[in-house]
């Protein structure tokens, strides 16, 4: 069998001798989830690999995969119901594990924070906006830049599957009734617009790359609602063994978006919630080149609500995550965090 090397990183050296693969090097299958988003992700990623490494330019350099997810599959029910998170991945690592494709492409807030073995997360790409955004339909009135909530109506339905998003919201406005709302970007827009539920939030990430701003009748400062852990950067997977790909895709790494994510996602781990729990994680480098994570947990319900912040060196981004997680953990009660 012929081997090629792949296309060399530039500027870049590997400190070890270059383990041969047991494919041909070119295409690089990319896998993705099929939804409109996911597509422009990957598409965004595979231009910045290519920006990086201009040998991939060739039209055949890269196959694109979607792949249809358990999660993609199941629209009827709140995913917390179905198993969680882990299920828009699954098929993805699955195709990865066994050389179907050979790296994955996701919305990093969809990505569990433990991955399967063998399966490692090799680079986050910029981060994109990380706030949410609040879409109103026909009963609400115009939004109030001060108090984005006050246009929704007393009793008002408010469409979401996020326990996060409703929690924060019913803390605030506990006579709104959350109502669930599944469906791409796109396909939610739709039904606040026919009236089925009078508001929803969406990322402002996606609503951006789906050049559908406009739609955001106001963005949520994160002191207002804090987002998911993750949200806005996209994240790619490969395989643990692939030492060449790891290479590459540490060369278009962005430092700040793997330094808040490390946070992020180690306060998530560390509070070790089941789906069912509103967790909030959102880190920054501020001005003065710190760190600063702001973590929240909640009651579904509105009931209960503690946020936290912390900061000190992005370098020990992951050791800040896991202390506040703890903190977090430790001061909330038990039954937030039962499956
Ligand atoms: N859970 C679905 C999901 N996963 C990632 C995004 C948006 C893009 C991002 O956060 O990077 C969305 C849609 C949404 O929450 O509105």
């Amino acid at each position: 069998m012929s081997r090629h090397p792949l296309p060399p990183a530039i500027g870049r050296t590997a400190p070890h001798p270059t383990p041969r693969r047991d494919r041909s090097p070119l295409p690089l299958r990319v896998g993705t989830r099929a939804s409109p988003l996911a597509l422009i992700q990957t598409r965004a990623f595979m231009a910045r690999l290519v920006g990086f490494c201009p040998v991939l330019h060739a039209a055949e350099a890269f196959e694109e995969h979607a792949i249809t997810t358990s999660g993609d599959r199941v629209q009827d029910r709140a995913l917390a119901e179905i198993g969680g998170k882990g299920l828009f991945a699954k098929e993805i690592h699955e195709a990865l594990a066994d050389g179907r494709i050979d790296f994955a492409v996701h919305s990093l807030k969809d990505l569990e924070t433990t991955l399967p073995e063998g399966i490692v997360l090799a680079c986050c790409m910029t981060r994109e906006d990380a706030r949410d955004a609040l879409v109103l339909g026909p009963r609400c009135g115009a939004p109030d830049p001060q108090d984005p909530f006050a246009a929704i109506p007393p009793g008002a339905t408010v469409g979401t599957a996020s326990v996060r998003r409703a929690a924060q919201l019913l803390h605030r406005r506990p006579d709104l009734r959350p109502a669930l709302l599944r469906g791409n970007v796109g396909t939610r827009i739709a039904k606040v617009r026919a009236g089925e539920v009078d508001a929803t939030f969406l990322a402002y990430a996606g609503l951006r790359r789906l050049g559908l701003e406009h739609e955001a009748a106001a963005v949520l400062d994160p002191t207002v609602m804090v987002p998911a852990a993750g949200q806005g950067i996209v994240g790619v997977t490969v395989r643990a063994a692939d030492v060449e790909l790891r290479d590459l895709l540490s060369g278009i790494e962005d430092a700040e978006a793997a330094a808040v994510s490390r946070a992020e996602r180690a306060m998530l781990a560390a509070l070790d919630g089941s789906c069912r729990t509103p967790i909030g994680g959102h880190a920054e480098i501020g001005a003065d080149g710190a760190l600063h994570l702001t973590g929240l947990v909640a009651r579904a319900d509105g009931s209960f609500l503690l946020k936290r912040a912390i900061s000190g060196a992005p370098s020990e981004a992951e050791a800040l995550g896991r202390t506040l997680g703890e903190s977090l953990r430790r001061d909330s009660p038990a039954d937030i965090f039962l499956p």
